[in-house]
């Protein structure tokens, strides 16, 4: 292959972040596409440097004192490259695909050649995101699986081959109108890979995993997002490595003011983490960010991402605002109602047991001891806050109704109960429960997201605890409203 052209060459050695975003910019400046397996290997190689083998340093050559930014060389880079040409060109003989666009046997022939250069070692440690380790180390976790797919696509000339993102989830999108969607990597511990399927099959079990048919479909500049995103800054469990933290969070601030972040709410969530870590001067607040997250999401997705308000009830969480945290949650628990749970929503899952099982009741543990923070005082005064807490358990008592696996066990409840009995009574008498008179359906204006008809039938046996058979849980706020109050301490 003729080597590297100027347009990358003219960036080595790399020394520097500044010199990493140049090298960025150029690709999405080009007149050619971003090339995607370049761009994997070189800022695998940089977070390699910056994250893996670093010795502690030493009091005295602490980092203040030396850079410790690695020098990237051309030929490593080109090196790496040609492997991945190679590996790629030399296993997949395009003769045998004349047609324009791509087919399921042609993606299944590129999967195929990617996963059977992966070894057979431990996949989920960090740092295997990049083609840098697939081609250095023979491991990819199950996002690089499906990035490489399409890294390979690109470089077989395949442009209809794209990514496609759940939330815990990753497969690729081709052909003529870019909708047949196939499988290209594993999903999960213990699950038989399905490479090669395509999603309808489960995108029909209503499931969190597939977003019900909501997907982030990337175009090249997305699938730059999503490495970019993917990158890892951590060194270890404590600490991150700065310089990596920082090149991330620039790349992705290029990346946003080129509108590649638009309909990307999880990039957009990653960049609001960044920068309450390290805020950027003249750049939005965490908060402004995290809202444009949510904005996609209802914009792009039609409501059906749970993280960008988990991402935004993090923060708030962690600024110690605990009733804005605990409105987040209640409209995320809003959104996963309208899935129904499955074996393959364990990351989900565990997102809500960790709010409702921890969160929650931290907060309400924190505010009720004696507490001189009188603004933290009035969230067991406040009917909204009471409010919200059972519209977050009714969305997932909801999340459970007509699903296969049930979701809730006695340690819910153990914990909802906890929380409920910390308000005041007469905080929790200012509650109107709206129930219908003749107890039909919600008049919820979102109908077509709302469980089909046989999933009501269902509604008679399942919201089951898992410990104890026969009880049943109807979910009984399906509509909460709550009487403007004034000031609840008044109510004391
Ligand atoms: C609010 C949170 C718990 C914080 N971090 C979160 N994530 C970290 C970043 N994540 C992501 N960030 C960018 N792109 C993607 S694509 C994908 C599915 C596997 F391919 C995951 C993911 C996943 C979610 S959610």
């Amino acid at each position: 292959m003729a080597g590297f052209r100027d347009r990358e060459k003219k960036h080595f050695p790399l020394t520097s972040t500044s010199s990493v975003v140049a090298l960025f910019r150029d690709q999405l400046e080009g007149p050619n596409e971003p090339n995607l397996a370049f761009l994997s290997i070189t800022l695998g190689c940089v977070e390699n440097a910056l994250t893996l083998n670093r010795a502690a340093p030493a009091a005295e050559d602490s980092a203040l004192l030396q850079p410790i930014f690695p020098v990237v060389d051309l030929n490593m880079i080109e090196t790496l490259y040609r492997k991945f040409e190679t590996l790629v060109k030399g296993s997949v003989d395009l003769t045998k695909y004349p047609c324009k666009y791509s087919n399921r046997d042609l993606v299944k022939k590129i999967s195929d050649v990617i996963w059977a250069s992966l070894s057979r070692s431990f996949k989920d440690k960090a740092h295997l995101q990049s083609l840098y380790s697939l081609l250095t180390g023979n491991k990819l976790d199950c996002f690089g699986v499906a990035f490489g797919v399409v890294a390979a696509a690109q470089m077989l000339g395949c442009n209809d081959i794209h990514l496609a993102l759940s939330e815990d989830h990753a497969w690729v999108v081709f052909g003529e109108d870019g909708t047949d969607t196939a499988e290209v990597t594993w999903h999960g511990k213990g699950n038989e890979d399905k490479r090669g399927q395509s999603i309808a099959l489960s995108v029909a079990e209503k499931s969190w995993l597939y977003l019900n048919g909501h997907p982030v479909i990337c175009d090249r500049a997305m699938e730059v997002a999503a490495l970019v995103s993917a990158a890892n800054p951590s060194i270890n469990v404590t600490m991150d490595s700065i310089e990596m933290g920082a090149l991330q969070q620039e790349l992705l601030w290029l990346l946003y003011d080129k509108d590649h972040l638009s309909r990307y709410p999880m990039a957009l969530g990653n960049l609001g983490d960044l920068e309450e870590i390290s805020p950027t001067p003249g750049r939005p607040p965490p908060m402004a960010i995290f809202n444009e997250a949510i904005s996609s999401a209802v914009k792009h997705y039609d409501k059906h991402h749970v993280y960008p308000y988990t991402y935004m009830g993090g923060y708030l969480y962690r600024k110690r605002r605990y009733k804005e945290a605990i409105k987040c949650w209640a409209e995320a628990a809003n959104v996963i109602r309208k899935f129904n749970y499955t074996r393959e929503d364990e990351e989900i899952y565990k997102e809500f047991l960790e709010i409702a099982n921890e969160l929650i009741p931290n907060i309400v543990k924190s505010v009720s001891v004696q507490t001189l923070d009188r603004s933290q005082m009035n969230i067991l005064y406040n009917p909204e806050v009471y409010a919200d807490i059972l519209r977050f358990f009714d969305g997932i008592c909801e999340w459970e109704e007509g699903s296969s696996t049930p979701v809730l066990h006695v340690g819910w409840a153990q914990n909802l109960t906890f929380s409920l009995n910390k308000f005041d009574p007469r905080t929790r008498a200012k509650i109107d429960v709206g129930r219908d008179e003749d107890d039909s359906d919600s008049d919820d204006e979102d109908d077509d997201d709302e469980k089909s008809e046989n999933d009501e039938n269902d509604n008679e046996n399942n919201s089951r605890f898992k410990d104890e058979s026969d009880s049943k849980v109807e979910s009984e706020c399906k509509f909460v409203k709550t009487q403007d109050v004034s000031d609840p301490l008044q109510a004391v």
